[in-house]
């Protein structure tokens, strides 16, 4: 039977950059995670791809995948549901892949009660200045949304500390290193190389 996958979540107030570092991580020679594709009820934007950035469905459509048990987890986010589809992930990980979620705070937090041997790690800016920067630089959201994702990145940056990692997004090749070491020690972990080894010691310490 092949070897249960790692699950690495990424999250982060919107804007941080971490679709940005994700890509990078993703380009990189040697990556073999598998991208998680969300579903959402927002609007396309200009040069996203159904399919690749998101699953784009209309909120009836969405609410029918949360009734028939078919979301890992989902959130409301600035007017809007995200989540992701579970038939993927299961079939993933079973097939010992490796699979990357970029989701919000609220969503990371339900994967945790559900899959807590996954890695969670937080992205963070240098400060909320630098946040707004980016949002407003990334051209995608009227002022009334940046707002309202501003407002919500105070809340989400004080769940840090409920993340195995906080990772600090100054520069994006720096950042995307960061999080590839982080990935690299954990797929070496005892805990995950021997579990029996960690049953032993958790029983020697007890
Ligand atoms: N380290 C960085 N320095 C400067 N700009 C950055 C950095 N990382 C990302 N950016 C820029 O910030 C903007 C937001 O990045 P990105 O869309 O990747 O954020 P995000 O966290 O994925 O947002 P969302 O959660 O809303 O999807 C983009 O214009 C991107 O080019
Ligand atoms: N809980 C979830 N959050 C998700 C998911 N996919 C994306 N997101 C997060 O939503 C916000 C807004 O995204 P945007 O594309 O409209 O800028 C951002 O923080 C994303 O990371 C998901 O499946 N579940």
């Amino acid at each position: 039977m092949a070897k249960q996958g790692m699950l690495i979540v990424l999250s982060g107030p919107s804007g941080v950059g971490k679709g940005t570092v994700r890509k990078e991580i993703f380009d990189s020679d040697d990556n073999d995670f598998q991208y998680s594709v969300s579903m959402t009820t927002r609007q396309m934007r200009p040069g996203e791809v159904n399919g690749k950035d998101y699953y784009f469905v209309t909120k009836d459509e969405f609410e029918d995948e949360i009734q028939s048990g078919g979301m890992l987890e989902y959130a409301k986010y600035v007017d809007n549901y995200y989540g992701t589809p579970l038939k993927y992930i299961k079939q993933s990980l079973a097939a010992g892949k490796d699979v990357f979620l970029e989701i919000e705070v609220n969503g990371a937090m339900q994967v945790r009660e559900k899959m807590p041997d996954g890695v969670f790690i937080f992205l963070t800016p240098p400060d909320l200045i630098e946040l707004k920067h980016r949002i407003i630089g990334r051209g995608t959201d009227d002022m009334a949304v940046i707002n309202k994702r501003m407002a919500k990145a105070v809340d989400e940056i004080k769940m840090m500390r409920n993340y195995d990692y906080a990772v600090v997004n100054d520069e994006v090749p720096l950042a995307a290193e960061r999080i590839k070491a982080i990935i690299r020690s954990e797929r070496f972990s005892v805990k995950r190389v021997m579990p029996e080894y960690e049953e032993m010691l958790g029983d020697a310490e007890s």
